[in-house]
């Protein structure tokens, strides 16, 4: 069996960013703490062929665990979590720049016994701060070996592997002080001794010369944590980023919107007139298409939330939410957590593994699916482009933006409603967090990150997707009309008896109230088994009529939704209804696999099914609500 070897250290050191030097693999790194909560592994081989298993690990303080993720991150060292051998070596990662707070947890792992190489990374970060280490005099002083290094530029990766040698070597301080390993890591007596050790290695091994004045990470904290200054920026730089998703990704979407109507001409002349042709067009081009083209946005807005968590600005917003958080009863940590919830609420619910506070942790899980995430992002999109048709990039930003506060909003208000009701004990709320230090952006990751999403996505249009829309297509393609009978001359009749027809008539008295005729209620229920699919079934179930083949695809679909009428010749989209549909779109939880997650994270059906029965209510409240006001007024 290969032996395991794992990165333990604070949140923030570097551990991933090192683990994935080491093993070449793409786990998500990001400047701030609390980012890896889970155990995470690879194989890596050393120069002296040797291969070992690598462990990254949540980060830590000390072996005391607060939260769930730094729970596993001990069960692990002590080898007490389930199916996992105790490791045989460990590399203690710690951040140069922050020496003295990084080395009580290394006394800690070296004190349980363990053979233990510490990698001093950050060094760069450490020289511009004016900290000089002599890493000789602090392996003398350690009694481990100490290897320099950058993990992020990779210098040091190769003397840190070189490092890694067999015969481990037993660390020469090892002492059980007759302590078992759980009292051992908490004794007051034995934490204030570690502590002293530490202030003493750092007096003999590290200088800190005087640069004086502030350092430039100070600088710009002057003005983008100032109370008015601050709250500008942020605000600024969230519409900045929905302008820019709606004005330069047009680029792109036209692209591809040429790359669908291209594939679409090719096939239309390949194939002769029936079934297949149909299902190909209408079914797979027409569906899996009014997915795809919304690619470049979500690819564009996983970019900038790349770049806020890359460059230490997302902890710089954590902290300014942090007053209004605790006003509704919520810690500043669930800020981070919810921040990653635009992204996809399941990484999302999985942050808050880094949340010490149990109560805080449900409090939050129950509110991030609220966060609109990429998901939804074809869906506004289709449908702002519907309302605000002919206006602007800034204008639809603007709406992107009410749209987005709007869950945030609510979530928040549903915090404050529902802290009362969450058991748990009470913490204070005061907020702890480092301020990493500001960096680049880290291009290679985010580029990397970028390419995994989108493969992701394309794979998910390939499979889930495309097996939905042949399923979507035969349900409003069969039973077909009889030959002769009135509905065989009219594809609109024959939508309506087909199953799906049926099926859309059984369920139009629930979104008649919302303004949805039975061709938008069935796109709705489908819906919940991934929201892409609204845009898909749209485009299937209304590409029965035909408007000018000239236009851009995406223009098409619009231009079919706006021609589509009631019985009685009314339009079905109008604005109000339009709006009500996006209003349901923030709300509604359709999203099977973050229920799953749910469950799994509170421990208990319980939540999870009551947080789908909830978030479904108040989505069609509130639909309800803006249609039938909305009718009123307009
Ligand atoms: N300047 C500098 N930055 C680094 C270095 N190593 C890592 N970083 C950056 O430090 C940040 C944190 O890196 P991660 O690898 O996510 O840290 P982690 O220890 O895994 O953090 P947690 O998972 O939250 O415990 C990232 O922005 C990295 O790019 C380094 O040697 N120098
Ligand atoms: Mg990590």
């Amino acid at each position: 069996m290969m032996e395991t070897i794992a990165l333990v250290g604070n949140p923030n050191c570097g551990k991933t960013t090192l683990f994935n030097s080491l093993t070449g693999a793409n786990q998500k790194t990001g400047n701030y703490p609390g980012i890896t909560v889970t155990r995470v592994s690879g194989t890596f081989r050393t120069p002296h062929g040797n291969r070992y298993e690598l462990l990254d690990l949540p980060g830590c303080y000390s072996l005391d665990p607060k939260s769930p993720d730094e729970k596993i991150t001990r069960d692990v060292l002590f080898g007490s979590q389930e199916g996992e051998a105790q490791p045989s070596a460990v590399v203690c990662v710690v951040d140069a720049s922050n020496l003295e707070r990084h080395l009580y947890l290394a006394l800690q792992v070296v004190d349980l016994g363990l053979p233990v190489v510490v990698a001093l990374n950050k060094v760069d970060l450490a020289e511009s701060q004016g900290v000089r280490i002599n890493v000789e005099m602090l392996a003398e002083e350690l009694g481990l070996p100490v290897v320099p290094c950058q993990a992020n530029t990779g210098k040091g990766v190769i003397d840190l592997k070189h490092a890694i040698r067999h015969p481990f070597p037993h660390p020469a301080q090892a002492a059980s002080h007759g302590l078992s390993r759980e009292a051992m890591v908490s004794d007051e007596a034995l934490s204030q001794a570690r502590t002293a050790r530490v202030q003493e290695i750092c007096a003999h091994a590290t200088r800190r010369l005087e640069l004086g004045g502030m350092t430039i990470s100070d600088k710009i904290d002057q003005v983008v944590l100032h109370p008015l200054a601050g709250w500008g920026i942020f605000i600024g730089l969230m519409l900045g980023i929905f302008y820019t998703i709606f004005s330069v990704s047009a680029y792109p979407m036209g692209w591809v919107e040429t790359g669908i109507d291209a594939v679409k001409g090719l096939v239309d002349g390949w194939m002769s007139e029936g079934d297949v042709k149909d299902l190909v067009i209408n079914g797979v081009i027409d569906g899996v298409g009014s997915v795809v083209i919304f690619l470049p946005q979500i690819l564009m807005l996983l970019f900038f939330i790349g770049l806020m968590e890359t460059t230490g600005y997302m902890t710089r917003a954590a902290m300014l939410m942090d007053g209004l958080m605790g006003r509704v009863g919520l810690s500043g940590r669930a800020f981070l957590p919810l921040m990653s919830s635009y992204a996809c609420a399941i990484p999302g619910i999985m942050a808050t593994r880094s949340m010490d506070s149990a109560k805080q942790r449900l409090l939050t899980i129950l509110i991030a699916p609220w966060m609109s995430c990429t998901a939804r992002l074809p869906v506004y999109s289709l449908l702002i482009g519907m309302l605000m048709a002919g206006q602007g990039a800034w204008m639809q930003a603007l709406v992107l933006a009410g749209v987005y506060a709007l869950g945030t909003v609510t979530a928040l208000f549903a915090a404050w409603l529902l802290a009362p009701k969450v058991k748990g004990e009470e913490e204070a709320s005061h907020f702890l967090m480092e301020l990493p230090v500001y960096s680049r952006p880290d291009w290679s990751y985010i580029g990397r990150h970028l390419l995994e999403r989108a493969w992701a996505f394309i794979r998910n249009a390939g499979t889930v997707i495309l097996g939905l829309c042949i399923l979507l297509w035969a349900l409003q393609t069969y039973p077909k009309p009889e030959e002769g009978s009135p509905a065989a001359e009219n594809p609109s009749l024959a939508l309506e008896q087909s199953y799906m027809g049926r099926v859309g008539h059984a369920i139009e008295p629930v979104v008649k109230p919302l303004g949805y005729d039975w061709r938008t209620g069935t796109a709705l229920i489908a819906s919940f088994a991934a929201r892409e699919v609204f845009n898909a079934n749209l485009a299937i179930s209304y590409s029965v009529e035909e408007v000018d083949d000239e236009e851009a695809f995406l223009e098409r679909l619009r231009g079919q939704l706006d021609q589509a009428t009631w019985p009685d010749g009314r339009k079905i989209y109008t604005p109000v209804t339009t709006l009500s549909l996006l209003v349901f779109f923030v709300y509604a939880l359709q999203c099977l696999p973050t229920t799953v997650v749910v469950r799994r994270e509170s421990g208990s059906w319980k939540w999870a099914l009551a947080q789908l029965g909830g978030m479904s209510l108040v989505a069609w409240l509130a639909a309800f609500t803006v249609y039938q006001l909305g009718s009123l007024l307009v």
